[in-house]
């Protein structure tokens, strides 16, 4: 069955204290016992302490990236190991500004995937055209070479710790949001495609997220559509009372 999420990608923002300050906010003000499931991605340094203190509550922890070796001298890098060991179990892997910003390629990402499925780790896993491709109208070829060179070689069994976060990175810390028909055209495809590649069964629990620009006042009119199963929100989520009103609309 697939979930209703709403994560939130905290990126290089918060320092321990703040960390900590923003977690018990949401902890004292998020109601209880509703059907999303709700994930905050802090920065490494923050996780350990992070997972400890939301034991007992109804949040979940991810980290924003994960290096794909086991092991060894990779300066600066973190291991799927090393995250299980502080109680982290879902990663985020192949957001844009790592495409972008830190030369992830597809076969790097590819190979990440294969790392953390590995240890049993879920994916949230990353796929958006630029703008440019959106205008010269390349935008699904765009995210079908993603899909394919990224996830399409898993089994069918491997996909049941694949979660799919469709951010268009013009979107994304931009204001501009894709508009639910933007955003229902692309999640549509992306399960069509999924369902091409495997079957229906896997299309069908697949949750795919929405991430680019959401905020309290367009979250529910995003989140009401068929194929978008919840979000991936980067600015809204530094802030408890928008997070929570995200959290509400996907409700
Ligand atoms: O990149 C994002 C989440 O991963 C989206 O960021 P914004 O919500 O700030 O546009």
């Amino acid at each position: 069955m697939r979930h209703t999420i709403v994560a939130g990608n905290w990126k290089m923002h918060k320092t321990y204290s703040e960390t900590h300050t923003l977690l018990d906010e949401l902890i004292t003000k998020l109601p209880s016992g509703k059907e999303v499931e709700v994930i905050v991605a802090p920065t490494f340094t923050n996780l350990a302490s992070a997972v400890a203190h939301l034991e007992g509550t109804n949040i979940q922890v991810a980290a924003q990236n994960v290096h794909q070796a086991e092991g060894g001298a990779f300066t600066g890098e973190i291991s799927a190991q090393m995250l299980l060991s502080v109680g982290v179990e879902t990663v985020i892997i192949g957001h844009s500004e790592r495409r972008h910003y830190f030369n992830e390629t597809d076969a790097v990402l590819a190979d990440k995937v294969n790392t953390a499925l590995r240890h049993n780790m879920r994916v949230i896993f990353c796929i958006g055209e630029e703008l440019k491709d959106r205008e010269s109208k390349q935008y699904l070829n765009v995210i079908f070479n993603q899909l394919t060179d990224g996830l399409f070689h898993l089994s069918k069994d491997q996909w049941k710790n694949i979660v799919i976060a469709y951010e268009p990175v013009w979107a994304i810390g931009t204001g501009e949001t894709a508009s639910p028909e933007q955003a229902q055209e692309i999640h549509a495809f992306i399960r069509q495609e999924i369902e091409r590649k495997y079957d229906k069964n896997v299309a069908e629990n697949t949750s795919i997220l929405y991430g680019g620009s959401v905020k309290p006042s367009n979250a529910k009119e995003i989140f009401s559509k068929p194929d978008v199963d919840g979000g991936l929100i980067g600015g809204a989520a530094l802030v408890a009372d928008d997070f929570i009103a995200i959290i509400e609309a996907a409700n």
